[in-house]
């Protein structure tokens, strides 16, 4: 059994939605970044990559390919699970976190846990979505962005 943590941060700009953990989420802001700004999805695919020792997500997808240009993160996180399962691992189960302030992410995160166990071939009682916001601290807490955090176990 092994181990892998994530950790990725998208600021807000331009037009809403936003999308997180696949689903598209009604917002004033969008997110900027290379990709779709999925910081869920991002955070699950460094925690994978981390827990087999594969480095990072801008290893295998760097934001400076056109080919990632505005790419739907759900594809990089079967790519990711592809990698791993070429490897021998599977996934045990993933236990995220989202750190927003706004918007509400509580009537999401079901369809999250579905979208995000296809992706990687589990179960949902596998995969655990939350949300916090920061009580109105620091970056997270000023809505200027979103964070999110991953944690994950695989075995062989
Ligand atoms: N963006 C968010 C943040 C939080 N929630 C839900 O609200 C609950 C209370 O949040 P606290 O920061 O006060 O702990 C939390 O348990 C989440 O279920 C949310 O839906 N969206
Ligand atoms: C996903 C990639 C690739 O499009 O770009 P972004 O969407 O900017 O996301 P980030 O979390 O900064 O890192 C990985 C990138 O290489």
């Amino acid at each position: 059994m092994r181990i892998g943590h994530g950790y990725d941060v998208h600021k807000f700009g331009g037009e809403g939605p936003i999308t997180i953990g696949g689903v598209k989420i009604d917002y004033e802001l969008g997110l900027l970044a290379h990709s779709d700004g999925d910081v869920l999805i991002h955070a699950l695919c460094d925690a994978l990559l981390g827990a087999a020792a594969l480095g990072d997500i801008g290893k295998h997808f760097p934001d400076t390919d056109s080919a990632y240009a505005g790419a739907d993160s759900r594809g990089l996180l079967r790519d990711v699970m592809a990698r791993l399962h070429k490897l021998g691992y599977r996934l045990v189960n993933a236990d995220l976190t989202i750190v927003a302030q706004a918007p509400k992410m509580a009537p999401h995160i079901d369809t999250m846990r579905q979208l995000l166990a296809g992706d990687c071939g589990v179960t949902v009682d596998e995969i655990n979505v939350k949300a916090t916001t920061t009580e109105k601290l620091g970056f997270a807490g000023r809505k200027e962005g979103i964070a999110a955090h991953a944690v994950v176990l695989i075995t062989k």
